[in-house]
């Protein structure tokens, strides 16, 4: 039997939803999505975790079919510069730590390394950021060899669940255009598309959505309704009235100024990772695509009035930035109490944010839909469907906001009230246990938010040796052993990343030949 699902918003979410409804399920469910033409997207949301290839994987497509119309280019990393001092970065890669006699690497450097470069003495990937190198030769072969990336498997795609190894990289995109895509994609595949407003809500007794109610195409009514709406949440906020779950005393950043900054990337090459540069009440991200950087100041408005975080954000891109027209965008930071109400679903803005630092938005939105292919409600309305796939969900966003806070609590940064006040902020109860536990021990798996929210131990590490603002000892037990094999491994690191970047085209290069 056929089921009917309206989705309510063209943006990220909405295509993202209906490209992986109809890839899932085909015929035997009815996809709509209504957009707004007098509504715009939010248009920014242009970095990915590495995971979202899945995503790309379940629809069929390859790097080839969308990156150049998407102006794609490769995330290796998050280069995180200023938050320990002025001047100084580091990065947080999308590279599991190595293990040496059963300890990760970065405890024994705590121990055996020289002061300093963490990232660059345990991990590649970082050597191949400053170089700005591509992470694949041009014959397309990948820098590590771990993965099996046999075209002909038609039958089997892939899903967050099966993540057991780390893919080396994550994307950057344009985000209209790849919306642009996917809406292409969708209607291709039998997606209706409607182009008009919905001016109200219908809802029965129970509060169940009867159906949406359009400027120009009269009443659409389905089964299951996906808000998709951005932060107005158009359904499951203000239709449903679901209460919304504040991380504002935790993640006080709510504004951000977005900049599209024509580029010539040939000339000047495109370092394959975000940056993200701490300012006096935030930071500034740049993301650099195929063909214009995109860069914007996230805030808070505390602190910060919009008109200085123009002018901050115009004085860090410089002379480019004259003509542009900058985008101001408020921020609705934490989530809908429960994400599926009834038959609704809120995914994306609609159900919840955290803030764009290490780039979740569009993951959580992934991981929504994964759980909503899972828990797909049968004609019964089985409510413990619902109730674990808003478990699973919020656990997700609740784990994000916690690595987040760690940003904000760890950074060494203290030199105004915004970097001071953010140390004193709100924090869950069994992180602040973790954060006592990680100064005897660097994060591990007994130590660190226990639900799937993407994020591992080994990121965890990332931002307590980054960021600097923690106090922290090596276990006592490594001043007992033999530090041989540790410091082998060291200096293997730094051959390995020698011959890399020796061999590895730049990315200008490489994306050139993709086209
Ligand atoms: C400053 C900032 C930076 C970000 N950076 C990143 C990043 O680097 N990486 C990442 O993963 N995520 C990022 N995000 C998050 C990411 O942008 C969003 O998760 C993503 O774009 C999804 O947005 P959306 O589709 O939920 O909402 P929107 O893009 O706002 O789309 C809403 C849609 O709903 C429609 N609509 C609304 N009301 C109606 C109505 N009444 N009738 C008809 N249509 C309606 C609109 O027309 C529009 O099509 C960022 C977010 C912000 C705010
Ligand atoms: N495992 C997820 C999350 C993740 C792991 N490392 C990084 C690094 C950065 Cl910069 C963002 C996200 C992540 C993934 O692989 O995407």
């Amino acid at each position: 039997m056929t089921q009917s699902v309206v989705i309510l918003g063209g943006g990220t979410a909405g295509w993202m939803t209906a490209s992986y409804l109809r890839a899932a399920f085909a015929d035997s469910v009815d996809v709509t999505v209504v957009e707004s033409r007098r509504i715009g997207t939010i248009g920014v949301g242009e970095a990915t975790f590495s995971t979202v290839r899945h995503f790309f994987d379940y629809l069929g497509l390859s790097e080839a079919d969308w990156m150049p119309e998407c102006n794609g280019t490769y995330k290796l990393a998050v280069r995180l510069e200023n938050w320990r001092a002025p001047g100084t970065y580091f990065y947080h890669p999308f590279e599991r730590m190595r293990v040496v006699d059963g300890v990760p690497l970065t405890d024994w450097w705590q121990k055996v390394g020289e002061a300093g470069h963490f990232d660059r003495d345990c991990f590649l990937i970082p050597w191949l950021c400053d170089a700005k190198a591509s992470p694949r030769y041009l014959d397309h072969r990948l820098f590590e060899q771990d993965f099996d990336e046999t075209p002909d498997r038609p039958l089997y795609r892939t899903t967050l669940a099966e993540q057991n190894t780390q893919f080396p990289y994550a994307y950057h995109f344009d985000a209209s255009l790849l919306a642009d895509f996917l809406c292409r994609y969708a209607v291709r595949r039998g997606v209706h598309r409607i182009i008009d407003d919905v001016v109200d809500v219908r809802l029965d007794e129970q509060g169940w959505i009867e159906g949406l109610v359009t400027r120009e195409h009269g009443e659409l009514t389905a089964d299951l309704y996906v808000d998709c709406s951005g932060f107005r949440s158009r359904l499951l906020g203000d239709a449903l009235d679901e209460p919304f779950v504040s991380f504002k005393d935790a993640l006080p950043n709510d504004r951000a100024v977005a900049l599209r900054v024509p580029v010539d990337t040939a000339v000047q090459g495109i370092r394959p990772c975000t940056t993200a540069t701490a300012q006096d009440a935030g930071w500034i991200w740049t993301i650099p695509l195929y063909d214009r950087v995109g860069t914007g100041y996230v805030y808070a408005g505390d602190y910060c009035e919009p008109e200085e975080a123009e002018r901050v954000l115009r004085d860090f891109v410089g002379p480019a930035a004259a003509d542009l027209e900058a985008n101001h965008i408020r921020m609705r930071i934490g989530r809908s109490h429960r994400a599926w109400v009834n038959n609704c679903v809120g995914i994306g803005l609609a159900a919840g944010f955290v803030e764009p630092l290490q780039s979740t938005g569009i993951f959580l939105i992934q991981h929504a839909i994964e759980q909503l292919v899972r828990y797909f409600p049968g004609t019964n309305r089985d409510p413990v469907l619902r109730d674990t796939y808003n478990l699973s969900t919020a656990r997700a966003i609740e784990g994000v906001r916690e690595f987040l806070i760690l940003h904000y609590r760890g950074a060494a940064r203290a030199d105004n009230d915004y970097w001071r006040d953010a140390k004193k902020g709100a924090v869950p109860h069994d992180m602040a246990v973790r954060l006592e536990q990680w100064q005897s021990k660097l994060p591990d798996n007994d130590t660190t938010y226990p639900y799937y929210h993407a994020f591992e131990p080994y990121s965890y590490v990332c931002m307590a040796l980054g960021l600097g603002g923690i106090p922290l000892r090596y276990p006592p037990a490594l001043d007992l052993v033999d530090t041989r094999a540790a410091r082998a491994e060291l200096t293997r690191v730094r051959e390995q990343a020698r011959k890399l970047v020796d061999t590895l085209p730049s990315q200008v290069e490489y994306l050139a030949r993709l086209r």
